[in-house]
């Protein structure tokens, strides 16, 4: 593989928006540091360091209070760098993990011991390279009390996955929508047909994130300030706003070509989640549901 990459802002904004207190970025991975935590010999990406100290820093910058660190593809199944992580971070972090799916009882407990709550799934050809449903199916029915299963797919195949998706016995949170294409506005065959999807249960929750993906140049979009995504993602939090959990998505894997401000990032919250009381169950009560409910 070639050169490291660096797909994150070197001096982000600081937002215009101020979170509440105890505001929690739910959406966000470490990277490394590769001398102590090398990547997966399958990553389909290199990047450079991004450890515990930048997260913190930046998590402080922005003016949030705890993150949910989620494992990123270029790490596989080795927990090392998330688990890291949270150990550095004195209580304000927790994480979901990737796993393989043969995984025993005991690792998953030692798992729940070092702050992980859940386990991603991911769908992304360009990220992993298969995705063994039967096998995840089987470790989703063995998951330790109280965890949930965060899902990463593409618009493209939400009907494909949806007999899936159904049999997981957990709550399920759907990474980025599904990545559904916001220049089709809020009534978009994408919009309706994730819409259907969360109407068929009310434990599937989602993360209202990643304008910068989904709403790119490259992706048909017209890049910040991401106005097509405001305008399609604001009424499905209005509708669902007991589900909604919120993230940076920091270090940005695979942005580099178009690296976001980190400030203008957290600046979408008040576009998307109008009201205090709505910022709030997005910022905080929803991911403490999630993360952290012995403290509510
Ligand atoms: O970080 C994200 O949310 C999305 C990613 C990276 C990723 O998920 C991973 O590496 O596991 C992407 O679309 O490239």
């Amino acid at each position: 593989m070639s050169d490291r990459i660096v797909s994150w802002h070197g001096a982000p904004s600081k937002p215009a928006y101020t979170p509440p207190a105890g505001a929690v970025d739910a959406h966000c991975h470490v990277f490394g540091p590769m001398a102590q935590f090398p990547f997966s010999a399958k990553a389909k990406y290199l990047p450079e360091d991004a450890g515990p100290d930048k997260l913190f820093a930046l998590r402080d910058h922005l003016g949030f209070s705890r993150n949910v660190i989620v494992q990123a593809s270029c790490h596989g199944t080795d927990n090392a760098a998330t688990l890291d992580a949270i150990a550095k971070s004195q209580g304000k972090a927790r994480g979901v993990a990737v796993v393989d799916p043969a995984i025993s009882d005991a690792d998953l407990a030692a798992l729940h011991e070092g702050g992980i709550r859940g386990i991603r799934f991911n769908f992304l050809k360009r990220l992993v390279d298969d995705a063994p449903k039967d096998k995840f199916l089987e470790v989703a029915r063995r998951l330790p009390q109280g965890w949930h299963v965060v899902i990463y797919f593409e618009a493209d195949i939400l009907e494909e996955l949806r007999p899936f998706m159904d049999a997981i016995p957990v709550p399920l949170v759907v990474d980025h929508m599904g990545r559904p294409d916001v220049t089709q506005g809020p009534d978009g065959a994408d919009m309706k047909a994730f819409r259907t999807f969360l109407e068929s249960r009310d434990d599937i929750w989602f993360k209202p994130t990643c304008p910068d993906r989904l709403d790119a140049i490259k992706e048909g979009g017209k890049g910040d300030p991401w106005n097509a995504f405001a305008d399609a993602v604001a009424p499905l939090v209005a509708d669902y706003q007991d589900r909604v959990i919120w993230g940076t998505d920091w270090p940005h894997p695979n942005m580099q070509d178009e690296i976001p401000d980190d400030g203008h990032i957290v600046d979408m919250i008040p576009r998307i989640a109008p009201t205090e009381d709505l910022q709030r169950k997005l910022l905080v009560t929803n991911p403490m549901r999630l993360y952290w409910p012995e403290e509510l």
